[in-house]
């Protein structure tokens, strides 16, 4: 069985045994032999689908399994422990071996257990691996995640915007990755190397946004004990990023409505002119023509700002890029669990998908951020998501069914082209007429003599 055909395997024990050894090269494999951790980090393993032996019995410390983790996570490889019974096991060697293992053998090993399960791990390593590859979750350098046709039209407006070196203005609804995008657009333009410097209009008390955005000298008011460059100031050479533009004050807006006309700022409690050479990204959640209509933004400013415009699509109109983003947000999660977190149940996945999101990224990283702290085994579940989970309809149809659907549209369909002439839909069909009235009489198909239409039976 597959003797000329050498399986990748890799088996990490104390004590190779020899029987098993012997066995397994006469089966085709060809193992990877590692005593130790240290054994395992000098490997040169590429990223093909492999099965792993884990010889659990001889022993292994805690500290040593603990050590081990990185390899029993990795989706290329489908690992199978190797036991004196799973009961003789400490509690972390249990827990392990339920988390990442996909079965176990007791030994002696029966022969015909080790192969099959061998099989089967490298099997679920191979769809595994398929898996990662069909939902690539990899961000792109500037952090965004997105395959839909809204974010491709994202990246497309973001490429063209940064090669100019003009104001942009970033409208979106609130939590839908503007700043991100203001990010992306800085690290894509001429200004790359220079600083991005981050303001939240609304987020600063508007008493102190002027000092904030344009800086003070010493005594500029009391409690100004030493001078301070402004945000204008410190984004020199790079990128200035003001969030929630629309919540800016008015008065706020007339200084920088001078700066952007002049190139200068002075700062608070000085006249000395400082020539500062940004390029301002900005950002709104609200629609700003309207404020503009109601005079609670000025107009020329609008019209300084929004020179090139983006517009950030809703997390709704992205419905493709949800179970993407879910898996990127889990990977960045898993980075600081304390817990093994294993991933979404496919149910789970399926609610992501189906649920009604409104516009905000941010409520799906919360609720995944929940569902990974409540979640168990490891697993997040639909209602760890406090989500429905999606009725058996929204399930994708079983091969069983797809199978089924398919044959009956087959006959029906030759049953038409035939004119209910039997023997030639049988020939047709590449099947004998016997078949062909079992089939029938399956389907619940039957024909109606000098009739075209062909008739589903009355079950
Ligand atoms: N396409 C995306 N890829 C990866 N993460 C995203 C994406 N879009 C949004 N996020 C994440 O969603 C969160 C909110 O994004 P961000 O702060 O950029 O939104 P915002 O529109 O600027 O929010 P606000 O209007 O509240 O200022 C961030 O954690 C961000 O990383």
């Amino acid at each position: 069985m597959n003797a000329y055909i050498p399986r990748p395997l890799l088996y990490l024990s104390r004590q190779h045994d020899g029987t098993l050894c012997r066995h397994l090269a006469q089966q085709g494999w060809k193992p990877h032999f590692a005593s130790s951790v240290s054994d395992l980090e000098g490997m040169d393993l590429d990223s093909q689908p492999m099965a792993g032996l884990l010889d659990l019995r001889a022993g292994v410390a805690p500290a040593d399994l603990q050590a081990v983790e990185p390899w029993l996570a990795l989706r290329n490889i489908g690992w199978i422990g190797l036991t004196d019974g799973a009961s003789d096991l400490t509690p972390v060697a249990r827990n392990m071996l339920g988390l990442y293992f996909i079965d176990y053998c007791t030994a002696p090993c029966d022969d015909a257990h080790v192969d099959y399960a061998l099989g089967h791990a490298v099997g679920m390593a191979t769809l595994r691996s398929s898996t990662a590859q069909a939902f690539p979750h990899a961000p792109r350098p500037d952090g965004m995640i997105g395959n839909c046709e809204a974010m491709q039209a994202l990246f497309r407006s973001i490429a063209k915007v940064s090669r100019w070196d003009m104001p942009v203005l970033i409208s979106g609804e609130s939590g839908t990755g503007k700043e991100l995008a203001a990010r992306a657009i800085h690290q894509a333009s001429a200004r790359a190397s220079g600083p991005f410097i981050a303001v939240n209009c609304a987020a600063i008390p508007p008493t102190l946004l002027m000092s904030e955005l344009f800086g003070y000298e010493r005594g500029a008011f009391t409690g100004a004990a030493k001078r301070k460059p402004g945000r204008i100031e410190l984004a020199h050479g790079g990128t200035l990023f003001l969030d929630e533009i629309g919540d800016m004050p008015l008065e706020s807006q007339t200084s920088l409505l001078r700066f952007l006309e002049t190139g200068h700022i002075e700062r608070l409690g000085s006249t000395e002119s400082i020539a500062v050479d940004v390029r301002v990204v900005s950002a709104t959640h609200v629609d700003l023509q309207a404020a503009v209509a109601a005079e609670r933004f000025r107009g020329d400013l609008y019209h300084r700002l929004c020179v090139l415009r983006v517009k950030q699509p809703p997390l709704r109109e992205r419905e493709r890029d949800i179970v993407l983003l879910a898996e990127h947000i889990l990977n960045q999660i898993r980075k600081h669990s304390p817990e093994r977190i294993r991933g979404f149940s496919p149910a789970a996945l399926r609610s992501l998908h189906a649920h009604d999101w409104p516009g905000n990224v941010r409520e799906l990283i919360n609720r995944i951020r929940n569902a990974a702290a409540m979640c168990e085994d490891g697993v997040i579940r639909p209602c760890d998501l406090e989500l429905h989970s999606p009725a058996e309809t929204e399930r994708p149809p079983t091969l069983a069914k797809v199978r089924h659907a398919a044959e009956l549209q087959a006959l029906k369909e030759a049953l038409q082209r035939h004119h209910e002439r039997l023997i030639d839909v049988a020939e047709e069909l590449g099947i004998s007429r016997v078949t062909l009235f079992r089939m029938m009489r399956e389907h619940k198909l039957q024909v109606r003599r000098g009739e075209l239409d062909v008739v589903e039976q009355r079950a």
